[in-house]
């Protein structure tokens, strides 16, 4: 099965990070996520991330700072989400490609469903937002 690479965003304000749910019909359809999506050919991860942040929620995004990388098997593929820690130059987020946007403390995460192949950055950014707060 060919991997598909994909990258998505932590948008972080105030201790917030942005998170959006999947429009229906989709793969994972409902579920929340970080957004983000596949990279095209040719293009780097940074600028694929900075393409869909544009496409999904009309904001430009300053330098991504490469985060984590999570390779996950779905039955129906393969992904290889590129994690990148971010945040908004300019625009205020819409919610032009999914269903609903909310910017949510890491405290806050579990009262949502996402992918299992987010668990991992998660827990991740759970454990940092606490490590910060001391
Ligand atoms: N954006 C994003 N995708 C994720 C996350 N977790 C995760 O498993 N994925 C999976 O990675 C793939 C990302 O593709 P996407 O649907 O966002 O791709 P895209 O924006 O390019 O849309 P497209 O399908 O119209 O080309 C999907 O299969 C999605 O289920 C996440 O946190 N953010
Ligand atoms: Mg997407």
């Amino acid at each position: 099965m060919t991997v598909i690479e994909v990258a998505a965003g932590l948008i972080q304000r105030d201790g917030r990070y942005l998170i959006a749910r999947r429009k229906a019909g989709v793969h994972l359809a409902g579920y929340w996520e970080f957004p983000g999506g596949k990279r095209e050919g040719g293009e780097s991860l940074e600028d694929c991330l900075r393409r869909e942040l544009r496409e999904e929620l009309n904001v430009v995004v300053g330098i991504p700072l490469p985060y984590r990388i999570v390779r996950h098997e779905y039955p129906e593929k393969i992904v290889e989400l590129h994690f990148f820690r971010c945040v908004i130059e300019s625009g205020e987020a819409e919610a032009l490609d999914c269903a609903e946007l909310r910017w949510v403390l890491p405290e806050e995460f579990n009262q949502f469903t996402f992918p299992p192949a987010d668990a991992v950055i998660l827990e991740s950014l759970q454990r940092d937002a606490i490590m910060e707060s001391r």
